[in-house]
């Protein structure tokens, strides 16, 4: 049995199999960690969601921005981008299943030693905090009400943490830290607005991981979403986003035994291998 690690796939499914192949990827023994954002800006969506699914108990997905923007699309509280590729998802005769299916997957997951997270943490959150705080968000993600969820979601606001954060506030930070953290400040403020590669931000701004007194220091954690850092081990962290979307490569991690890497160009779209499953 092994277990694998991989990074944001965005849709692109034919590099997903290639990936797959090249690991010997077994269903029935391996085992798949996906740090999310399956879908979007990619050219197959549907196919991704559809294989995920269907893995069952053989993968993990914690739930990226760009899913939970699909989810908000679908739920008609979000126009789509104009680089948006949902709408064949988004027409699909199995679409309500595929998408009940997403919004009922983790914000966070935790398997000692390992917190599998889709951007990161801020650095006032111990491992319990961040798990609790999860958890409130996938609560109202399996609830009936899950639509309102989308209503209040959007946006950059509140900057820092607080016990005392209430309501939507409270869950908008929350998802801003699992889904879009990159950079915070000294005091663990969030910027969400930079997207580009460590060295180049301001000069106040560090990325999240390298953040003074980070009190999450006491697990591994394995996160994509920052495609211009690429694949990155260090301070504990492991980035896999090695950005397959931008042609560059899709990115594994064993994450059982010895740590290894395995990637596969994105550059040419070569014909998938066949994949047991
Ligand atoms: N709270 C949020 N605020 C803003 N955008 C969000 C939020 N949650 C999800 N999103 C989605 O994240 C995506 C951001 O896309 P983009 O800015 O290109 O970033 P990325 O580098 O992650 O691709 C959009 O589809 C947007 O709708």
């Amino acid at each position: 049995m092994a277990l694998y690690a991989i990074g944001d796939i965005q849709g692109c499914y034919t590099s997903l199999l290639r990936l797959l192949d090249k690991l010997s990827f077994d269903p029935t023994a391996d085992r798949l960690w996906f740090t999310g954002d399956l879908v979007n800006r990619g050219p197959h969506s549907l196919d991704t969601l559809r294989f995920v699914k269907q893995l069952g108990d053989a993968a993990v997905t914690v739930l990226g921005n760009h899913d939970l923007h699909l989810l908000a699309v679908a739920a008609r509280k979000r126009k789509p981008h104009r680089k948006d590729t949902l709408d064949e998802v988004l027409a699909a005769p199995d679409v309500d299943e595929l998408l009940d299916w997403l919004r009922r997957r983790p914000l966070l997951h935790w398997q000692a030693p390992y917190c599998l997270v889709h951007a990161g943490l801020p650095p006032q959150w111990d491992l319990a905090t961040a798990a609790s705080c999860a958890a409130e968000v996938e609560a109202v993600l399996r609830s009936d009400n899950y639509q309102a969820f989308f209503d209040h979601m959007y946006g950059d606001v509140p900057y820092q943490w607080s016990p005392q954060l209430e309501g939507w506030e409270r869950l908008r930070f929350v998802t801003n830290c699992l889904t879009r953290l990159r950079y915070c400040d000294k005091d663990g403020r969030l910027d969400l607005t930079f997207k580009g590669a460590p060295s180049t931000q301001d000069a106040h701004l560090a990325p999240w991981f390298a953040a003074p007194n980070r009190r999450n220091r006491e697990t591994e954690i394995v996160f994509g979403h920052w495609s211009t850092l690429g694949f990155y081990a260090g301070d504990g962290c492991y980035c896999l986003d090695s950005g397959c979307l931008w042609g560059g490569e899709l990115t594994a991690l064993r994450l059982d035994g010895e740590k290894r890497r395995t990637s596969v160009s994105c550059r040419a779209s070569l014909p998938p291998g066949s994949v047991n499953t």
